[in-house]
């Protein structure tokens, strides 16, 4: 009996490299995104390789959706093992500029989504009486707070502070809860980012706000949804079975911890 794992937000970037790393490794794997068309797409293009998946849309931040979803994995493959809390969105914004609906906005689906599909995951583990992995997407950002990225750097400390809670009380069902923490991904978060920063700079051009932070990567590289699939692909996998509450740094030496 393969290994089920579902995946939120992997239409695209590093949620879709950690489905293509578990379906690679033997997982029937529950694609899922706010973004229909894109993950139709997608799906159709890792069914074309051969690998067992399906695509539910849904919206994290909404609780009933992050039931569904685990309710639509268990109808579909009979059970769930892993769940990767990975859909997270980001906002450049000085801090005095910060407003409600930006708060409002990125705790909703940064926060309230990993809190959602935390427990829809562990109460499916819990009635299944098996031990389970819940994977969080934090970042270096739940580290170390950045300047412009206020909100999003509060709500990846928050993802940290719900894993070592949840690893906590969960791990009498043999549940674990870890988060990974990437670094600077070229994926369309930081194409936004490049972006935002650059409006808000007199000296940055289209491009100098990704090299500016990549510049500082010990590695002397970007990072890749593969790097970022690596580590979470190690959290699913038996060999982290006495690993929990942890957040876990992935970015080739940026923070040090
Ligand atoms: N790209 C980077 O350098 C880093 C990313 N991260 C985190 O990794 C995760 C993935 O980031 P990326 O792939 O770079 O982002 P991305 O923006 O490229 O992809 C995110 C995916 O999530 C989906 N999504 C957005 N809101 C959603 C919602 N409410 N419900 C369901 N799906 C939703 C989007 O449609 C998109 O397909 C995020 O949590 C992000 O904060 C952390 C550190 C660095
Ligand atoms: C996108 C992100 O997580 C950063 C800037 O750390």
């Amino acid at each position: 009996m393969s290994k089920v794992a579902v995946v939120t937000g992997s239409a695209g970037g590093l949620g879709r490299g950690i489905a293509e790393k578990l379906c690679s490794n033997g997982f029937s794997v529950v694609l899922h995104d706010i973004n229909e068309e894109l993950l139709n797409k997608t799906v159709e293009e890792l069914k074309g390789k051969n690998f067992d998946v399906i695509g539910v849309k849904g919206d994290v931040s909404i609780r009933e959706d992050q039931f569904n979803l685990v309710k639509e994995a268990v109808d579909k493959f009979g059970h769930l093992d892993v769940f990767v809390n990975n859909a997270g969105i980001d906002a450049v914004t000085p801090f005095l500029l910060i407003k409600e609906d930006e708060l409002n906005r990125l705790f909703r689906i940064n926060v309230n989504g990993v809190v959602f599909g935390t427990q829809a995951a562990a109460e499916q583990f819990i009635k299944q009486k098996t031990k389970g992995k819940i994977i969080n997407a934090c970042s270096i950002a739940g580290h170390e707070s950045y300047a412009m990225l206020g909100t999003y750097s509060a709500t990846k400390h928050a993802v940290r502070s719900f894993t070592q809670t949840a690893a906590k009380e969960l791990a009498k069902h043999q549940i674990t809860v870890n988060a990974y923490c990437p670094g600077i991904a070229k994926t369309k978060m930081w194409d936004r980012i490049d972006q935002e920063m650059v409006k808000y700079s007199d000296d940055l051009k289209p491009g100098e706000a990704f090299e500016k932070f990549s510049s500082e990567i010990a590695l002397q590289r970007y990072q890749t949804p593969e790097d970022v699939a690596n580590l979470v692909d190690f959290l699913a996998s038996e060999a982290s079975d006495y690993i929990t509450g942890q957040a876990i740094l992935t970015d080739g030496g940026l923070v040090y911890r």
